[in-house]
């Protein structure tokens, strides 16, 4: 018997985060379990008051008391807590209550990736598992579970009715403008695009499956992206949030595997999977999973989801009842595959979605391995398909390596713009004036869902906490929660429950969320893709959305520049003070708000680099890298 075979699987999806309905001391969402100590004293939340040295007072002296907030021992804590907030951490109720987290931490080496090394680890008293355990040998965070007690959480089982599986919301009154986006596809002999989904020339099943989503016509993306697939090119595209990206690479598989007739053996003891599908965190890649599902319903084609934070037992299960779309995070992704579950000889489609996230220093080690691993077919023989809103030149010149030279470059609109349907509004704050600007912000948006985006774990922790306090119904997502925890956060910020959610970086990309009318920026991120990816939460699919960003001229000086090309390149308005910020900010030879700051197009045209790289270094890793352990 497989050691995975003895797992203990537990199910659970443990309501929490009702106490804010209970109005004790109005803290709430799922912060409740996290507002008591080891004894189970509520937490009054006393420090959040006293500004940010209320917050400071949490990495210090409060150990034994705030779970949801001591860290632990913190060693070399380069770059995980998203700079100067690191040192405050030191040694922090390693007894703590339930929550504690952290733990010991060591070589999150502030120059090198700092996803080498050791996460998470120990909890406090009452929490037995370690969470995220990282493998040497696997060039960063792993999701497999190769040392410290298993995690046994099983996600709840999926519903089979129609009406979950293809529960969709509908496309906005801007739909059809995406037509008058401009697109670019560069390389050699690309096919013509297609106008219809009839003109995909889907199986019945397929389209069947289609319109049960509630599409009707394609988008700019799917009309180039699909028949490029189907032509069997490589593909790197580029088209900005919520525009479609992910239907645009599972159909043209799907159809694919279709037409040929594959079935995934139940009985087999290595699965061999003709897709794999990489994404950075554990939510996007499940969603990509959903969509997987819900476009391959009813047919033998069989998808399967691997990320951290669940049972390995399960997975390998999940794995060997059939496997033709293997969708993963990297981490476990090579975890299943170094445990030999997974064969790659029958592999045909290799897609990285954020492609430009899964090629920065963070995760490219991980990528090489994958590309590098046994029987994984050389990329002449397999088709490489890259997608993301964003694509910083230099992540280009790296993504070459992994595709054909003869690849296609889709380009809708401008690389790396923001999503025209997201006003953005720039407010100038101080870092005092944040909370209460934050708590006017939400007056304003009621219970319209909004997600409020913070730099680091620990800030999420503290504003969830302190909009609870404030009886705002909150719930928060960040890499320290525990996998079940995420996942009821997501699903009560889904279903209403909790309309305002915290996040870090690690929900700023790909989550599609109906209803998401608002983003505020509460920290900047310090990365401008970053941001273009947040206020992509909102404004999906041709419906409008709102993002408010907190600028903090003494924090986000280095960003104003990017910041005013961004909002003129969407055509929103910049406000005077931030052009002038932008003008006084470091290195602004060249400036010119009204230019582009953007690759418009394929890098290739540029000059030829596909064969350039050797000893460049590799391409650092974007903002979110920063806050490493938020990502799988
Ligand atoms: N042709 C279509 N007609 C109607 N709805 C569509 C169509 N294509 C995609 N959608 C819907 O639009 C939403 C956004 O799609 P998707 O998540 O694929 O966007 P994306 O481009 O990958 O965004 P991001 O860059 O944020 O990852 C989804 O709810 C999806 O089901």
């Amino acid at each position: 018997m497989d050691d995975w075979d003895e797992d203990t699987t537990t199910t659970s999806s443990t309501a929490q985060g009702s106490s804010w309905n209970t109005g004790k001391g109005g803290f709430g969402g799922d912060h409740s379990s996290r507002g008591t100590d080891e004894n189970g004293n509520e937490d009054k939340g006393s420090s959040w008051n006293s500004a940010e040295s209320g917050f400071r007072g949490r990495g210090r002296g409060r150990g034994g008391g705030r779970g949801s907030a001591g860290r632990g021992f913190r060693n070399g804590g380069g770059r995980d807590e998203g700079g100067a907030d690191d040192n405050e951490d030191g040694f922090v109720g390693g007894t703590g209550g339930r929550g504690a987290r952290g733990g010991f931490r060591s070589g999150g080496g502030g120059g090198g990736s700092g996803r080498e090394g050791f996460g998470g680890g120990y909890r406090g008293k009452d929490e037995e598992v370690f969470s995220k355990v990282s493998d040497p040998n696997m060039g960063g965070e792993a999701d497999g579970e190769n040392a410290g007690p298993k995690v046994t959480y099983v996600p709840p089982a999926l519903s089979e009715e129609e009406s979950s599986i293809f529960a969709h919301y509908e496309s906005g009154i801007n739909f059809d403008k995406y037509d008058d986006i401009l697109v670019d596809v560069s390389g050699s002999n690309p096919p013509k695009a297609i106008m219809t989904f009839e003109e995909a020339a889907l199986c019945e099943s397929l389209n069947r499956n289609v319109s049960k989503s509630g599409y009707k016509k394609p988008t700019p993306v799917q009309k180039h992206g699909i028949p490029i697939i189907s032509a069997g090119r490589d593909l790197m595209a580029c088209a900005q949030t919520g525009s479609g990206k992910t239907a645009a690479f599972l159909l043209p598989i799907l159809q694919k595997l279709m037409a040929d007739g594959v079935a995934a053996s139940r009985f087999s003891e290595v699965q061999e999977p003709e897709a794999i599908i990489v994404a950075p965190t554990r939510e996007l890649i499940n969603q990509i999973y959903m969509e997987a599902r819900k476009f391959a319903h009813g047919t033998c084609v069989r998808p399967v989801v691997v990320y951290g934070g669940i049972s390995t037992g399960y997975t390998i299960r999940e794995i060997l009842k059939g496997c033709n779309v293997l969708c993963g995070t990297p981490g476990r992704l090579l975890d299943v595959i170094g445990r030999g579950k997974i064969g790659l000889s029958k592999l045909r489609y290799l897609v990285l979605d954020e492609a430009d996230r899964m090629l920065d220093m963070g995760f490219e080690p991980d990528m090489r391995k994958l590309v590098s691993s046994p029987g994984m077919p050389r990329k002449e023989d397999r088709q490489t398909l890259m997608f993301s809103a964003t694509y910083p030149e230099d992540i280009q010149r790296l993504a070459a390596d992994f595709l054909k030279m003869d690849y296609l470059f889709l380009a809708v609109g401008v690389v790396g713009g923001a999503c025209s349907d997201v006003e953005q509004v720039v407010v100038q704050v101080t870092k005092f004036s944040k909370r209460d600007q934050l708590l006017d912000v939400l007056k304003t948006t009621g219970t319209e869902r909004t997600m409020v985006f913070v730099e680091t774990k620990r800030q999420a922790d503290f504003i969830a906490t302190f909009l609870c306090q404030e009886k705002v119904p909150t719930t928060s997502i960040h890499g320290d929660r525990e996998q079940r925890e995420r996942e009821q956060a997501l699903g009560d910020f889904r279903s209403g429950k909790c309309p305002v959610l915290v996040a870090t970086s690690v929900a700023a990309r790909g989550l599609d969320i109906k209803d998401v009318q608002h983003v505020v920026n509460f920290d900047l991120p310090n990365n401008i893709d970053e941001y273009v990816h947040r206020i992509g939460r909102t404004g999906r699919c041709g419906n409008t959305g709102k993002a408010v960003c907190f600028f903090d001229p003494e924090a986000n000086g280095d960003l104003a520049r990017s910041l005013v090309k961004v909002l003129s390149g969407a055509q929103q308005e910049v406000p005077k003070w931030l052009e002038e910020a932008a003008f006084s900010a470091h290195g602004t030879t060249g400036f010119n708000p009204s230019g582009r700051v953007f690759a418009s197009t394929d890098s290739r045209k540029a000059g030829s680099f596909q064969n350039d790289r050797a000893g460049q270094p590799a391409v650092a890793p974007s903002a979110a890298a920063d806050d490493d352990d938020e990502w799988e």
